[in-house]
């Protein structure tokens, strides 16, 4: 049998994903991503477990480095990675929305000007975004606390994930549209699904197994 590598996802998603690999069979052993140590083997399993930032999942199974991996759909959309998305875990669950402050007096997209400035980590699913809708926009790049852009004045408006909405609340943002829902996905290297097909294969039925016991 040839070893498998899965690059795991450390961060807010992995817990729950250890949580699932575990029941279905795929994690056998402790598994911790505070550990400073970033490749974990399973010799019994013969899998390595790859500790990954979560952005950076999908390098590392679209070069092959592993076979498997867990990330956000979210991120999927944001760096249109040439991976095969095979399963949705129905973890993770948030939604990517256009969001205003609230003293705009702004509520829907039909009411933005024609051209504003939007703070994002998602330049590239907001600039196709606003793109379709016909609106200029100039994307300014941030990695965090996004939604701190509107309220200095470094933009008109934020892309951002919202989950329960709290964060939007607090800062005093609306939501005025939904661009996309995300959720954890299983993904595969296009080399390796062929390659190792079987095994593959037998890892997102077992994982399927268990989400639709949940
Ligand atoms: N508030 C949230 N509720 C539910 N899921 C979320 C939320 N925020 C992010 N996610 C999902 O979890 C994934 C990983 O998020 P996480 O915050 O762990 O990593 P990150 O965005 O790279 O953050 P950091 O830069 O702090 O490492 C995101 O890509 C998204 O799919
Ligand atoms: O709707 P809510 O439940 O409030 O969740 C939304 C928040 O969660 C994420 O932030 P995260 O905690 O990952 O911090 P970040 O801003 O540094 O990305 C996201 O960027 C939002 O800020």
């Amino acid at each position: 049998m040839d070893k498998l590598t899965i690059a795991l996802p450390k961060g807010r998603l992995f817990d729950p994903v250890v949580e699932i690999l575990r029941e279905a069979g795929v994690v056998n052993r402790e598994l911790d991503d505070d550990s400073r140590k970033l490749i974990l083997e399973d010799e019994q399993l013969e899998i390595d477990f790859l500790l990954s930032k979560a952005v950076d999942v999908h390098t590392y199974v679209e070069h092959g480095v592993a076979d498997l991996g867990v990330v956000g759909k979210d991120v999927l959309l944001e760096a249109g990675a040439s991976v095969y998305e095979v399963l949705d875990l129905e973890l993770g669950s948030c939604r990517l929305v256009v969001a205003i402050p609230e003293e705009a007096g702004i509520t829907s997209l039909e009411e933005l000007p024609s051209t504003g400035r939007v703070a994002t980590k998602y330049v590239n699913v907001a600039q196709e975004f606003f793109d379709q809708q016909g609106i200029q926009t100039e994307i300014v790049k941030l990695n965090g606390s996004i939604e701190m852009a509107p309220l200095v004045g470094l933009s008109d408006m934020i892309v951002d994930i919202s989950s329960t909405g709290r964060t939007l609340r607090e800062n005093n943002l609306i939501e005025i549209a939904e661009i996309a829902r995300s959720s954890a996905r299983l993904i595969t290297n296009r080399v390796s699904y062929k390659t190792q097909h079987q095994r593959i294969k037998n890892i997102i039925d077992d994982v399927k197994a268990v989400i639709s016991k949940q």
